[in-house]
């Protein structure tokens, strides 16, 4: 590998902050060209210019949040096809690593001299990128409002202890969706307390990593429900069997989602709202480095 086509980007405060330091020196040894974000966004920007110098592997280090901007840095230049990625975990909960089975910072680096590449798909939400998951509703605005402890001991579903109160007071959004499997279409219509569109993460059974292989994204709607409900309940603790009672789940490689005003998204925990969501499934688009234990269809 020639030296110059293997660049790090590292967040240098995800997480507890203390790694940069320690990442810098490892990454330069192996041959990576280092560049640090200095804030919000910078990932894009870092991102871009990477592709547009031709990268052709990108390590990031930080959390979901910051391998969600370099994503959107390398979509921007389409160049999601060109690369591949090696995820270095530094963040909080870092749902993508553990999905493709990267233990810590230390493993992700170890990880890009010899880990396996496989080919993932990328979800497009509204034509922006993510990996996790796509999310609206009550878990979208409590997994935000959710602190740092919390995520680190439950990952994106922190909405989870949020829980019933809050569950309570929110009003609903109302929803048509439509979800497609190849010929198959879909429909549901009503009153929903959340939307979850998984692309490396299942909602239903019982929750946890889904196949990032298949083209497909797991989604479940959450029926807005009477105060009381034992489904507020399950769902509030992620326990959402597929009989359960109010949760619709579909598995399909294109959505789309209106409603009747603006709806807050939580993009991999990057957040915009739209009426009208477009999502579709890119099968096997990004190839990423994974670790020993990853299983491709869970
Ligand atoms: N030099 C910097 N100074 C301040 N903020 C930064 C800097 N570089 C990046 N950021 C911001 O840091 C934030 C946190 O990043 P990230 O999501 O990767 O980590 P995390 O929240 O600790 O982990 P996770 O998303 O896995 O829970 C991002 O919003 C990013 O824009």
């Amino acid at each position: 590998m020639q030296v110059g086509t293997r660049t790090l980007i590292v967040n240098p405060v995800s997480g507890t902050g203390t790694h940069a330091e320690w990442v810098r020196r490892k990454a330069r040894a192996k041959g990576f060209a280092v560049w640090e974000t200095e804030g919000a966004e910078h990932g894009v920007e870092l991102a871009r210019e990477a592709a547009r110098d031709g990268v052709g592997e990108l390590a990031v280090c930080g959390g979901d949040g910051t391998i969600n901007e370099v994503l959107r840095g390398l979509a921007a230049e389409e160049h999601l096809g060109e690369v591949t990625l090696d995820v270095v975990p530094a963040g909080t909960a870092n749902l993508l690593a553990g999905t493709l089975g990267i233990r810590d910072t230390r493993h992700g680096l170890d990880l890009t001299d010899d880990g396996e590449v496989r080919s993932v798909d990328v979800g497009v939400a509204g034509g922006e990128p993510f990996l996790v998951s796509c999310i609206a509703g009550l878990p979208a605005d409590a997994s935000t409002a959710a602190s740092g402890d919390l995520k680190e001991r439950l990952g994106t579903l922190a909405f989870v202890v949020t829980g019933v109160q809050e569950a309570l007071e929110f009003d609903g959004l109302h929803l048509e969706l439509e979800a497609r499997a190849g010929a198959e279409t879909e429909h549901w219509e009503g009153d929903a307390m959340c939307v979850l569109v998984g692309n490396a993460r299942k909602f239903v059974e019982e929750g946890g990593q889904a196949d990032m292989e298949d083209g497909l994204f797991d989604v479940a709607v959450v029926e807005r429900m009477p105060a009381g409900n034992l489904a507020i309940e399950a769902v509030t603790h992620r326990i959402l069997g597929r009989g359960t009672e109010g949760v619709a789940h579909f598995r399909a490689d294109e959505v789309d989602i209106v409603s009747d005003g603006p709806v807050r998204f939580s993009r991999d925990g990057e957040l915009s709202e739209h009426e009208s969501l477009h999502l579709d499934c890119r099968r096997q688009t990004l190839d990423v480095r994974v670790g020993p234990t990853y299983e491709p269809s869970p």
